[in-house]
């Protein structure tokens, strides 16, 4: 069992109380490679992305590595550095101060070769609206076209403050859609951004697109499933007070991959991943101690 995850993954700063501010790594598909070996133990998780050759990038990968998440495919920039965000807090919802725009996370889709290398034999090969949004545009076709016949599974997380403007956003997010089989949006951004009534209407339009299994996520509310043009709610229980949702939909769709890998369907692998999801907005930063998750 194996699992590709294609990203970038930043420097995080959270807070610590006062002026303290604690550092880690993180970064959406970083994110969702570390839930998913942390639920599924015996699965090899390979990150895919370009950081630098400088002591903190060195950290970063030797981070990854001791979490046992493979670092082979890893490309290095001989200038570039790795980008680094902040979480600000309001009554545990979060948003984020980014300093990425010369990430070397940007150059991932340099080297197509090595991505094409690196998704051999997987089973899913995971990637975001973040990992469209940071290339230059011009490698998105590039990048989709070494992707084609990978089963591909997509969170759009949709962070418009990453894009050109809306519209590129939409269109670039329906167009990876279109090649995924697996698409897990969460409905607020979706209602948000594409202007979506439910989260039946989310699931459509990218069954629409060609995915034919979505999982419309949807905070506290209830979810929706749809296999195969089949869509069902599935409820979730009373609403958890937050202590910080960073992450909550990078640990969803780890803990989602994890189960959906060691033969759950999906409705019973959503139910999990919620109860994953739950426990780390309980919790500060992306990336909840693996030890406590299972
Ligand atoms: O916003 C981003 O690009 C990040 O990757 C930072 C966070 O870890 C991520 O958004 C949490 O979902």
């Amino acid at each position: 069992m194996r699992i590709v995850s294609i990203g970038e993954c930043m420097v995080e700063l959270s807070g610590a109380g006062a002026d303290l501010w604690r550092s880690s790594f993180a970064g959406d598909t970083f994110n969702t490679a570390w839930y998913a070996r942390a639920k599924l133990p015996s699965a090899m998780v390979d990150y895919v992305t370009c950081v630098g050759s400088d002591p903190i990038s060195d950290r970063m990968v030797q981070f990854m590595s001791s979490a046992g998440i493979g670092t082979e495919h890893i490309n290095r920039h001989p200038t570039r550095s790795v980008g680094l965000y902040m979480i600000e807090l309001q009554n545990g919802e979060r948003s984020f101060s980014y300093w990425r725009d010369q990430s070397a996370a940007r150059c991932l889709a340099d080297d197509l070769d090595a991505i094409e290398r690196a998704i051999q034999g997987a089973d899913y090969v995971y990637l975001s609206g973040i990992t469209l949004a940071i290339l230059p545009r011009e490698k998105l076709g590039d990048l989709l076209s070494v992707l084609s016949g990978s089963n591909m599974v997509f969170d759009p997380n949709l962070r418009p403050r990453l894009w050109e403007n809306g519209d590129v956003m939409r269109a670039d997010v329906m167009r990876a859609a279109a090649q995924a089989t697996v698409v897990l949006p969460s409905f607020e951004d979706e209602q948000t951004h594409f202007n979506d009534q439910t989260p039946f209407d989310t699931a459509q339009r990218y069954a629409d697109a060609g995915a034919t299994e979505i999982m419309v996520k949807n905070g506290g509310g209830d979810m929706v499933v749809c296999v195969n043009g089949a869509c069902e709610t599935i409820a979730v229980g009373a609403p958890i007070e937050p202590v910080d949702t960073t992450g909550a939909g990078d640990s969803f769709n780890g803990a989602y991959l994890a189960a959906r890998l060691a033969g759950q369907e999906p409705h019973s692998a959503a139910r999990a991943a919620h109860e994953t999801a739950a426990r780390v907005i309980q919790h500060r930063g992306a990336l909840m101690d693996m030890g406590n998750l299972n």
